[in-house]
């Protein structure tokens, strides 16, 4: 008990089926509250599966299987009962692509919490837009479409979205693929200080930005975890020869 209450998320022996595709095998993994956590891979390694499990996002998809244990918050939230809706704001997910709402900048970040009950709406809006960094760039333009907003913005507004839910853990699947490198620093920097108050697991195609900003990366090959490690030491000093030829460059 007292490692599930140290940590954000442990998976136990989690395997995901979509049909016969066995896609993600016996994973085992443990997110620290507080860090941020890289998983790298090949395409096709089974790590946008593995992270879309962490909140049941499979279960929207049909013909998938799950089997093992997720613990969060003292419990094993693969059992049937769990509340999905109230998971899914304690685990948020941000997208690839930035897909904020067809609204106004302050809606985006609202509607959630409006739509919960929750009031000081106006108080809301501020503080995530805050901790996303992007309050100082809209706080004149809270009325305006969130479709203007530029591409890298558009992404921020989408982690203060998914932050208006009070999560403790954000789950980030490529959220930089899409940007400039520009509105990928941003993000990168936000990361930092989101970890202070999230524990942080992000799929990335991008090593070097798995070095720069994760505490610890996780190594995934044909859905099996290779290899996981603080993130220095299994750049530097990989224990598994298939993660060293990765690292390398020598597939991929
Ligand atoms: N919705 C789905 N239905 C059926 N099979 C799927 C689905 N999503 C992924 N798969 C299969 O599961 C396996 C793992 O795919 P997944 O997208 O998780 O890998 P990935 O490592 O995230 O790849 P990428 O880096 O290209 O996004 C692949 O064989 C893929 O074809």
């Amino acid at each position: 008990m007292d490692s599930l209450q140290k940590n954000g998320l442990i998976t136990e022996e989690l395997n995901v089926y979509y049909g016969t595709n066995h896609a993600v095998k016996d994973i085992n993994l443990t997110f620290p509250k507080h860090t941020v956590s890289a998983l790298i891979g090949p395409s096709g390694c089974g790590k946008s599966t593995y992270l879309r499990s962490l909140n049941r996002m499979n279960d929207l998809v049909e013909g998938t299987r799950v089997t093992g244990k997720i613990w969060f918050e003292g419990h094993d939230i693969n059992d049937q009962g769990e509340d999905l809706q109230q998971l899914r704001r304690r685990i948020g997910m941000v997208w690839q692509k930035p897909n904020p709402f067809f609204k106004s900048v302050y809606e985006n970040v609202a509607f959630a919490p409006r739509y919960h009950g929750m009031k000081n709406l106006d108080e809301i809006v501020e503080s995530c837009l805050r901790k996303a960094a992007l309050w100082d760039e809209v706080k004149d333009r809270l009325k305006d479409s969130a479709l203007a907003l530029s591409g890298g913005q558009q992404q921020r507004l989408c982690i203060a979205r998914t932050l208006a839910l009070g999560p403790s853990v954000l789950l980030l699947d490529e959220p930089t693929s899409a940007l400039d490198p520009i509105s990928t620093a941003k993000i990168e920097e936000l990361m930092f200080d989101l970890k202070k108050d999230y524990t942080i697991i992000m799929v990335t195609h991008n090593m070097q930005q798995a070095a720069r900003i994760s505490d610890q990366t996780a190594f995934f090959l044909l859905g099996e975890l290779i290899e996981v490690d603080q993130t220095k030491r299994l750049f530097t000093n990989p224990k598994q020869k298939k993660t060293e030829d990765y690292i390398t460059g020598r597939f991929g």
